[in-house]
């Protein structure tokens, strides 16, 4: 990958649901470059359009115009199954709720995705226990997802994401079924593999406290961005502004 490269390039993106007659516009024409290693929070009110862009430049929904090129590849100039396939290669996920499959335990949900692409068995594990070792679940990997907190179910769906090495995880709303303390250590576990690792995340919140964590903030609303904002983060995770008020 050429790191001068943006590893995500969105330009005049639209999307319209069209339910019946009614047409809901939810992308307006949305330009965003996203270079690699950047942690980019995205927030804005209720029905702006956070998740229809996620979904979108993801390529897990379809636009109604623009361009959506990830790691070099235009996502909808390809077939369903070439985005599929590109997607599995490229990208990893994490969702608000954790869509963990109940009866397998924590290591057999990580390992499932890459058994899926064609990993082999053995290095699918190699990976999987490595990953659980890295988000701090060394010691469960055999728990089944009812026998984990929610904080380490979520802890599990980052390992998950992560097994692949995708060059960019989508996060929509991360912590929102967690408590707070749950939710900050979900948190610090982002940043941390964003700055120790330079992991490409881009993150959906509600949470202000979180939104003031990362390094890069970007705000829509109605369809549009509306501010895109960079500065510097402490190691500590909070930013380095001066206190405000
Ligand atoms: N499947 C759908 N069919 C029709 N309209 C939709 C659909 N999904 C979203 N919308 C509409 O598109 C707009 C953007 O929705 P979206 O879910 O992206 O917003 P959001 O910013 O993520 O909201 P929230 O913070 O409440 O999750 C809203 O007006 C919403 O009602």
């Amino acid at each position: 990958m050429d790191t001068h490269q943006p590893l995500l390039l969105a330009t005049g993106v639209r999307k319209v649901y069209r339910t019946g007659s009614v047409a809901v516009p939810a992308l307006l024409g949305l330009d965003l470059a996203v270079g690699p290693g950047e942690l980019v929070g995205v927030m804005g009110p209720s029905g702006s359009g956070k998740t229809t862009l996620l979904n979108c430049l993801s390529g897990l929904d379809d636009i109604d115009g623009g361009r959506v090129e990830v790691d070099g590849h235009d996502l909808f100039a390809m077939s369903d199954a070439a985005r599929t396939e590109h997607r599995a290669r490229t990208m990893g996920f994490v969702f608000q709720a954790f869509n963990l499959i109940p009866v397998f335990s924590a290591v057999e949900n990580v390992e499932l995705p890459l058994l899926l692409v064609g990993t082999r068995p053995r290095e699918a594990r190699r990976r999987a226990v490595d990953m659980l070792d890295r988000v701090g679940l060394g010691h469960r990997t055999d728990h089944r997802p009812s026998e984990l907190s929610g904080g380490e179910q979520q802890r599990v769906t980052i390992a998950r994401a992560l097994a692949g090495r995708p060059a960019i995880v989508w996060a929509d709303e991360p912590t929102g079924n967690l408590d707070s303390a749950m939710a900050a250590q979900v948190m610090d576990l982002l940043c941390e593999l964003n700055q120790d690792e330079g992991q490409t995340i881009v993150l959906v919140t509600h949470d202000s406290a979180i939104g003031d964590r990362v390094p890069r903030l970007i705000r829509m609303r109605d369809g549009r961005l509306v501010d895109d904002v960079r500065r510097p983060v402490a190691l500590s995770g909070t930013t380095a502004d001066p206190p405000r008020g």
